[in-house]
């Protein structure tokens, strides 16, 4: 249905028979409003609206988990492309249509290839974004000459570790099913049940997606999106070498100088990873089980547990990752880039994709960074429902009376605010030597007590909770600052940078050469401290949630430079049943986005808006 002309879709949990070509031919070019409710005619309109007005448009998707976002961006997405072939204008049409059509089979070819890194399974969806995605489209002629994806925090967590019914990212699993049996025995791969970053949440085997089929489709788009053999190679060693990382474990072991410390139960995983990654084995295992520190231009070794060791190990996987998917995103982005017309302008349709609102039974670091996203794109959508409507009355004389709404900003100021905002005191833990998630934790507490959105636990638990927009969620702090710093031996990045194989020492060089104007991260400074390596700009390390942040304000301010559409995708039952709409649901869902004040706002309000000189050429 519609409110306005805000489109709420309701997940079927079935595949049904709406989203054909004859379909398409029914929106394409359709009046908004004169045919039923449908993602199609969103698609239609921001497209018209683009030709309309040359104003840049964005497609603003929201939801929760499994709501139906991600299927919903795809179809929009085919419907923008297939639609746009058809509609080229350009002084060369047959030149625009096959620029077009080339573009709209990378775009549709890109989908499957990104779905099996950042996707995997969760309790919630079978298919889940660990990622956030904004997919600008670009038009030139009202053809479509090129497309880019913006990526945003990827859940690293999920490559070391998942909970019971969960997966680790699909592409483990495809490349398991789908490789041919030489191509495994080169990479040392077994069955998944060997190996433990796979194995934990005893879920390998799922129904509902075909492994091995969407194997094909991967390699389909890596053909579509001329990866070179080298690069594809190297590909499947990271992920397999990723997998033997996990299998390495520690026995406690005395060193040369009868300290305490670790060493690896047995050489074999370690053996196979520096083969692999063409690594120094004395190297591999010096990161693995001892850390180098700097006292007064000396340089001391000193022996990790077992813990810590794990903890490297772990941190070497995640920093493989999601380094890996950087760079595809990017190599993807290149492929895509526009080819231009030089004579005309060029506009753009973006979609935004985010990551649904999360409450989980433990909930960290990461569903704090999701949970503030969907809080900031819910102030966003306010901003722009009541506040922007409601200033639009008045500058233009329209008689009207003001509707009391929930914001939300005392939230998003909790979390995000500078100075205090729970975010900043993390910062300033983060930046402490002897800052620990209990005094972070004490901090919170201390500065956000009163707030009438924060909530401290009635017993000494290590965690606080929040009263977002759509329920209350409880945050463990266990592991905060660890996150937030993200930090990577400066050790580790310098053996990786060191591989004799291209790929992977490129990519961590990129990391080492970072400078500048350029995000900087914990680990690049620390490695440039640590090197040497001189910089005259400041050497501020820049944590994962100023990061988060500073990404999320410049998205925000991207997409209110576009006239915005909004798609609010609604999970119809919680157990993914077909065709089941369970009243109480809905509605939760329905009050905690605001859809109820939406309603009442555009009843009374003005939902067609046209400019005068549009209005009088209609
Ligand atoms: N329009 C649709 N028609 C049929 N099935 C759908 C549709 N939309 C979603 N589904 C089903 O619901 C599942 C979950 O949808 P989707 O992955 O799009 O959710 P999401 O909101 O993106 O979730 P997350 O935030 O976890 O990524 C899909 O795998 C699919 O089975």
């Amino acid at each position: 249905t519609y409110i306005g002309n805000i489109l709420i879709a309701v997940n079927p949990y079935k595949m049904i028979d709406i989203y054909g070509l004859d379909v398409v031919e029914k929106y394409e070019g359709a009046l908004f409003g004169s045919q039923p409710p449908h993602l199609f005619a969103i698609g239609n309109a921001s497209f018209n609206s683009l030709k309309d007005t040359n104003e840049d448009q964005v497609v603003i998707i929201s939801g929760e988990s499994g709501a139906g976002k991600t299927e919903s961006t795809k179809l929009l997405m085919h419907y923008l492309a297939m639609t746009s072939t058809s509609a080229t204008t350009s002084l060369s049409p047959s030149t625009n249509q096959n620029r077009s059509s080339h573009v709209t089979e990378k775009i549709i070819e890109a989908s499957p290839l990104l779905e099996s890194f950042g996707n995997a399974k969760t309790i919630r969806n079978d298919n889940s974004s660990r990622f956030g995605k904004y997919v600008e489209l670009f038009f030139q002629g009202g053809g479509l000459v090129g497309a880019q994806t913006t990526e945003y925090l990827l859940e690293r967590s999920r490559i070391v570790k998942q909970v019971g019914c969960e997966r680790n990212y699909h592409i483990f699993y495809e490349m398991m099913k789908g490789l041919a049996d030489d191509r495994k025995a080169c990479l040392h791969l077994s069955s998944v049940d060997e190996f433990s970053y796979l194995n934990r949440g005893e879920a390998s085997n799922l129904e509902s997606r075909d492994d091995a089929e969407n194997f094909r489709s991967v390699e389909m788009a890596f053909s579509m999106h001329q990866f070179a053999k080298e690069e594809k190679d190297s590909i499947f060693k990271i992920l397999a070498s990723i997998l033997h990382l996990g299998n390495i474990n520690f026995k406690k072991a005395e060193n040369v100088h009868r300290m305490d410390g670790v060493k690896m139960e047995s050489d074999a995983s370690s053996r196979i990873v520096c083969l692999l990654l063409q690594l120094d084995r004395e190297g591999l295992d010096k990161v693995l089980t001892t850390r180098v520190t700097l006292a007064r231009n000396e340089k001391l070794v000193t022996p990790l547990t077992e813990e810590q060791a794990l903890d490297v190990r772990d941190s070497i996987s995640k920093a493989l990752y999601h380094h890996l998917f950087k760079w595809l995103v990017e190599k993807i982005n290149r492929n895509m880039k526009c080819c231009l017309e030089k004579r005309e302008a060029i506009n753009s349709i973006a979609i935004l994709d985010i990551f649904g609102f999360e409450d989980l039974r433990h909930n960290s670091f990461e569903q704090l960074c999701i949970n503030y996203a969907n809080e900031a794109l819910q102030h966003h959508f306010i901003a722009h429902i009541f506040r922007i409507e409601q200033d639009e009355y008045s500058r233009e004389g329209v008689q009207w009376c003001n509707i009391e709404f929930l914001d939300n900003i005392q939230v998003v100021d909790l979390i995000g605010k500078k100075p205090s905002g729970i975010f900043c005191l993390l910062d300033e833990e983060s930046n402490f030597p002897n800052g620990t998630d209990q005094s972070f934790l004490e901090k919170c507490h201390h500065r956000h007590n009163s707030h009438m959105s924060y909530v401290k636990p009635r017993m000494r638990e290590p965690s606080f909770s929040i009263n977002h927009y759509a329920g209350t969620v409880t945050y463990n702090v266990a592991e905060f600052l660890n996150k937030n710093r993200d930090t990577l031996k400066y050790e580790v990045l310098n053996l990786v940078s060191r591989s004799s194989n291209a790929f992977v020492a490129n990519m961590f060089l990129d990391v080492l050469n970072m400078d500048g104007g350029e995000k900087r991260t914990a680990t690049t400074t620390m490695i440039k401290a640590a090197t040497n390596v001189s910089s005259n700009k400041s050497t501020k390390a820049v944590s994962v949630s100023a990061m988060f942040n500073e990404s999320l304000r410049s998205l925000v301010e991207t997409m209110t430079k576009c006239n915005p559409w909004f798609i609010r995708c609604i999970k119809p039952n919680t157990d993914k049943t077909a065709m089941q709409f369970v009243d109480e649901v809905v509605m939760d869902q329905l009050k905690a986005t605001g859809m109820l004040e939406t309603v009442k706002i555009r009843k009374l309000g003005f939902p067609v808006r046209q400019n005068f000189a549009l209005f009088c050429k209609r």
